[in-house]
């Protein structure tokens, strides 16, 4: 099986779904943001304010390819589709699946959280911001899957049918 990839914005659940989806069809997940965590011993608060976006998006860059891109789930950060080569690698390598999600249930899935540092300061407004910048990228996955008011299991459920389905 190649590497399936889940993009989205920050609170689309990649992390949630993914584990989920990893369970379901018994293949190991690697969650990038907790990578890069293990990698430098710092959180990625810590990354941020210490050595700066820019930073954090070369380690982004570098350990995406040095994940396996065979019987792997990679759930990325929200923010690896800036890099068009991260894009690419991902369309090459695997099937890229893109989890949307309205903004009004980001804002909500998003509203007591402290730990994702593009977003501490007038939350809606830089959501709705980043959200709209990044749209186009997020469509260029494989498919598109939407979480919008759904459960985790339904949208694994959904991800496994289409899976299924003879172009994958
Ligand atoms: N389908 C869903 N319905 C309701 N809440 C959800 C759903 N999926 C995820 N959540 C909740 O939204 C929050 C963000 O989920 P998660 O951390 O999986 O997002 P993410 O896409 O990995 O974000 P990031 O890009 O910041 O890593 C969590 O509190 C999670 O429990
Ligand atoms: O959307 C983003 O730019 C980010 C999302 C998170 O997953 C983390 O990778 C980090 O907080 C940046
Ligand atoms: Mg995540």
């Amino acid at each position: 099986m190649r590497a399936i990839y889940l993009t989205g914005f920050m609170g689309a659940g990649k992390t949630t779904v993914g584990r989920r989806l990893g369970e379901v069809l018994g293949v190991p997940v690697i969650d990038t943001d907790t990578y890069i965590e293990q990698q430098t011993g710092k959180t990625i608060a810590q990354i941020f304010s210490e050595e700066g976006e820019e930073t954090f998006r070369a380690y982004e860059r570098e350990i995406l390819r040095q994940l396996p891109t065979e019987h792997v789930i990679v759930t990325t950060g929200g923010g690896i589709v800036i890099q068009e080569e991260n894009r690419q690698f991902m369309r090459a390598h695997g099937i890229v699946i893109y989890l949307h999600c309205e903004l009004h249930e980001l804002f909500r899935r998003l509203a007591d959280d402290a730990t994702r540092p593009l977003i501490m300061k007038n939350k809606q407004e830089q959501i709705k911001k980043l959200f709209e910048q990044r749209l186009p990228w997020y469509k260029e996955a494989h498919m598109t899957i939407d979480t919008t008011n759904r459960t985790v299991d339904d949208i694994v459920q959904s991800i496994v049918f289409m899976l299924k389905t003879p172009h994958f």
